[in-house]
């Protein structure tokens, strides 16, 4: 259950589980299925691992309603504070092996972004180690003078998850910690293509002392393991972060099986709007960390940036400069290379797609490709330089508002810089998405800041920054974007349901 990873580049040899995590052991899946894992700064084969099938999903709900009903429920919500904490402290201690996995898995660059992931990762299990006895309370609700009710928070149960490939275990832990401090067992499902650090994490639950059944890990593929899990009439809820597409089915399923609660954190567009009274230089860092950070596969990635027409031309001036100086893959194709801070893109799939996209490949009535001005920061790498999937910084100008490359996501380090005159043009642009996740806004004028977070259709408004997080605010979508919120209290209030008791003393 177990094979060996070298990583040489930090002299690492890492112990990884390679099966299913179900009551607290590692096993093989029922038919034997297995799934490769790809480095995608080298195109080489890392390890494989076991993919879990209908009938697994079924062993670990059994597992996680068994749990439920004999251990889990009957926890304080202290002894679950306790469980987290240790759980954090075991994270830290692995913090290089989880980076470095996921960096290998993902192709994140290991010291600018890896290990930011896991920093993210700590400081959310101590916040929500300490959420478990705070945000779980009911209130009591005064009726008249024989009668009150009150409302009890219980967890669901049973709740599945499942997770994309942007941010492997970051992701994975936005969901889990959250929902284990409210009370509930999981079942968990990484992506396909990045499974390790999960697969590794998930001994950390076991050694903290979570019981055996309250964390099942299931890698395996969206439309056996993923579609399943959405299918399960034991399972009371479902927490699903990716495509807005496949997002679609998972509610689809829901309907069709027992109405699970649903969570969703869907695909983005998100623009940032950049007026002639900012500090520029700040707009050009912030928009270019916006998009190129983690090769732009973020759902939150400012993919559109609308800057006003008095400062458009010395804008994109900056913007190419800073780029080409800052946002780069490094010499080495590295992404344990300390210069390296664009990755490749996470699979040959992705890479493909990107580059139908951004060459016109799939183009409707809408767009006017012949028009595009794009702008490559750099080079692609040569066949002997790397077989990875690195796409350089593009940045594309002369864009129709209708154009696909406007309007759909593209998930990789592409941005569609256009001009605007007034505040009004501004906020229509910017609203004109299917999308609603996130948004950026540039002035020193107090008065448009709050308008535009007041106006903007997005679940997040950045003032004079961009795709900043913080794991005490809530974080979610408007329109296609998603439903429901995670982070911060809603993090918790999210894996809990609403009980009211009425109480008549006649
Ligand atoms: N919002 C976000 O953070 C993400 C958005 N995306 C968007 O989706 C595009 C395509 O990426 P994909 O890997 O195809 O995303 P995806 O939505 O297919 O994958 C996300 C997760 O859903 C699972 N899944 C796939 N099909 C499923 C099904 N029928 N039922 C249940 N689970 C299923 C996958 O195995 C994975 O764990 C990206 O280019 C990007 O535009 C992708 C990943 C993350
Ligand atoms: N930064 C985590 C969520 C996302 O952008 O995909």
């Amino acid at each position: 259950m177990y094979k060996s990873i070298e990583i040489p580049q930090l002299e690492l040899k890492v112990k990884q589980p390679v099966g299913l995590f179900i009551n607290n052991e590692f096993v093989k899946s029922s038919d034997g299925e297995t799934i490769e894992s790809i480095n995608p700064s080298t195109n080489k084969r890392i390890t494989s691992f076991y993919a879990a099938s209908e009938e697994d999903v079924d062993s670990a709900v059994q597992a996680a309603s068994a749990a439920y009903r004999k251990v889990w429920s009957k926890t304080s919500p202290a002894d679950r504070n306790k469980l987290l904490y240790k759980l954090s402290t075991l994270i830290e201690r692995e913090k290089t092996t989880l980076a470095a996995l996921d960096a290998i898995d993902a192709g994140k660059p290991y010291h600018s972004n890896a290990l930011q992931d896991i920093e993210q990762v700590l400081d959310l299990t101590r916040y929500f180690a300490g959420s478990a006895d705070k945000y779980t309370h009911g209130e009591v609700i005064p009726l008249n003078d024989e009668k009150y009710a009150y409302t009890i928070k219980a967890p669901f149960g049973v709740v599945a998850q499942i997770v994309p490939w942007n941010y492997p275990f970051a992701m994975a832990s936005w969901k889990m910690q959250g929902a284990l401090a409210a009370g509930n067992c999981i079942i968990i499902k990484p992506a396909d293509n990045t499974s390790l650090s999960l697969l590794y994490a998930a001994q950390l639950f076991k050694e903290a002392g979570f019981p055996p059944g309250v964390v099942n890990v299931l890698p395996g593929l969206g439309n056996v393991t993923g579609t399943a899990l959405c299918k399960h009439p034991r399972i009371s809820k479902i927490s699903f972060t990716g495509s807005t597409a496949v997002g679609g089915k998972v509610l689809e399923s829901s309907g069709q099986s027992n109405l699970k609660d649903v969570t969703l954190e869907c695909g983005g567009k998100s623009p940032a709007v950049v007026f002639a009274d900012c500090d520029l230089d700040k707009a050009v860092e912030w928009t270019a960390s916006g998009i190129f950070y983690n090769s732009g596969q973020n759902c939150t990635a400012n993919s559109r940036i609308y800057v006003q027409e008095a400062v458009y031309d010395d804008f994109l001036k900056r913007f190419r400069k800073h780029v080409s100086e800052t946002w780069t893959f490094g010499s080495k194709f590295d992404v344990f290379d300390p210069e390296c801070t664009v990755g490749p893109v996470v699979s040959e799939t992705q890479f493909k797609r990107i580059h139908a996209m951004t060459n016109a490949e799939q183009c409707t009535d809408d767009d006017n490709p012949s028009e595009w001005v794009k702008t490559q920061t750099c080079e692609y790498p040569t066949e002997s330089q790397s077989k990875g999937f690195f796409i350089p910084p593009t940045i594309f100008t002369n864009v129709k508002q209708s154009s696909s490359l406007m309007q759909n996501e593209i998930f990789g380090p592409v941005v569609v810089v256009a001009p605007f005159k007034e505040y009004d043009e501004a906020i229509e642009l910017a609203n004109d998405s299917d999308y609603g996740l996130a948004s950026a806004v540039f002035t020193k004028n107090i008065t448009t800041a709050h308008r535009f977070a007041r106006d903007i259709q997005a679940g997040t408004c950045w003032i004079n920054s961009s795709n900043d997080e913080d794991v005490t605010v809530p974080f979610g979508g408007y329109k296609m974007s998603g439903i429901g919120r995670e982070l911060g209290a809603a993090g918790v209030e999210t894996y809990l349901q609403t009980k009211a008791v009425h109480v008549n003393l006649e």
